[in-house]
């Protein structure tokens, strides 16, 4: 083993000890298996999924078939440890878990229902405090999207609800001094709009330039855009797609086992939203056990060229999978 690969184990190690073994750690990205898949409505058994992560010897952690899985099984289930609705999204998805509302609301956010509301009530109160126009303005202006999860995140640790360091186990995209520059102007119209709140003393203390750029950096590369499939699991099921009904995308969300797939441009597994933001991880053919299982972050249909570019700039890395390797 190679020592930058020694020191990185030894980095992971032991958050990812206490990621997998310690049962408080796992409440907010309860995950589930089953042997067929399960509506959404029926519970779930609570054994564990039939994976593990690893280190790999170039691509970091991965995630491995601990046994056989089947084409088309559900491989586990995920919910997010945070997400936030795209703006323009805000009036027509429920503010907590993104599921479409039935009628689009007139108020700044809204709930699809009681739960939702409750909880997402600890943030709500942080960000109801302040004023987000200026903060709201430049993201829109920019196009930007990630720093609206970064506030969720820094509303729901001053609330109580989050430690600050929920992301460090995710791997961080390396940034560069022009990323980090809008980074601080982003960070300095966050922090303003809660000092102007008078959030101030102990419970601001975590919200640093350093923490902002830290947690955006992990961010970058661990986020998924939400695309709601729409319909029921039934339907799902026979058309044995993810991409039937797909309305667009409603928002992101970070979650913790999904961030540890790797990448694959003809992937063996993929992941799917049906009506809000709890992940389903499916097996897109048969895996054997001890085999990696890796998504495609990206439109699997572009070509080669285009593929590489964009995971090299969104992700900072070549790929090297079969597909690419025959030029596909
Ligand atoms: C979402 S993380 C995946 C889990 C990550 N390996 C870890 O240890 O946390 C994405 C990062 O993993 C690495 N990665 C994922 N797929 C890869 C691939 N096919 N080739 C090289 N690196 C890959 C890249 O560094 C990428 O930015």
């Amino acid at each position: 083993m190679s020592s930058a690969l020694r020191s990185q184990k030894q980095r992971w190690s032991s958050p990812l000890k206490q990621l997998l073994h310690k049962p408080s750690l796992l409440t907010h990205f309860h995950f589930s298996t089953t042997t067929n898949a399960t509506p959404e409505s029926q519970p779930t058994h609570s054994s564990p999924p039939p994976i593990q992560v690893l280190l790999t010897e170039s691509t970091g952690r991965g995630v491995f078939a601990t046994r056989k899985i089947g084409s088309g099984e559900l491989i586990h289930t995920a919910q997010p440890l945070l997400s936030h609705p795209y703006f323009n999204s805000l009036h027509t998805v429920c503010y907590f878990c993104l599921k479409k509302l039935a009628n689009a609301e007139n108020s700044r956010i809204s709930f699809c229902s009681d739960s939702c509301r409750k909880h997402a009530m600890g943030f709500c109160e942080v960000e109801n405090q302040a004023d987000w126009s200026a903060f709201d303005t430049h993201c829109r202006t920019q196009g930007l999207k990630y720093p609206l999860l970064v506030r969720r995140l820094a509303c729901m640790v001053i609330s109580g609800i989050a430690s600050s360091n929920s992301l460090d186990i995710l791997q961080p995209a390396i940034l560069s001094p022009q990323m980090i520059a809008l980074m601080e102007e982003e960070f300095g119209l966050l922090r303003s709009a809660l000092s102007d709140a008078d959030v101030t003393g102990e419970k601001m203390t975590f919200l640093t330039k350093q923490w902002y750029i830290n947690v955006l950096a992990r961010i970058r590369i661990n986020s998924f855009r939400i695309e709601l499939v729409g319909g029921s699991y039934e339907d799902l099921l026979l058309s044995a797609s993810s991409s039937v009904n797909a309305e667009g995308a409603v928002g992101s969300a970070i979650y913790m086992l999904p961030s540890f797939y790797n990448h694959d441009c003809d992937p063996n597994v993929h992941i799917v939203w049906i009506e809000n933001v709890n992940a389903r991880v499916k097996a897109l053919r048969d895996i054997e056990a001890g085999e990696e299982l890796r998504i495609c972050y990206i439109d699997a249909s572009i070509d080669y060229e285009a593929r590489q570019n964009l995971l090299s700039q969104g992700f900072g890395f070549q790929c090297h999978c079969l597909r690419c390797l025959s030029n596909d």
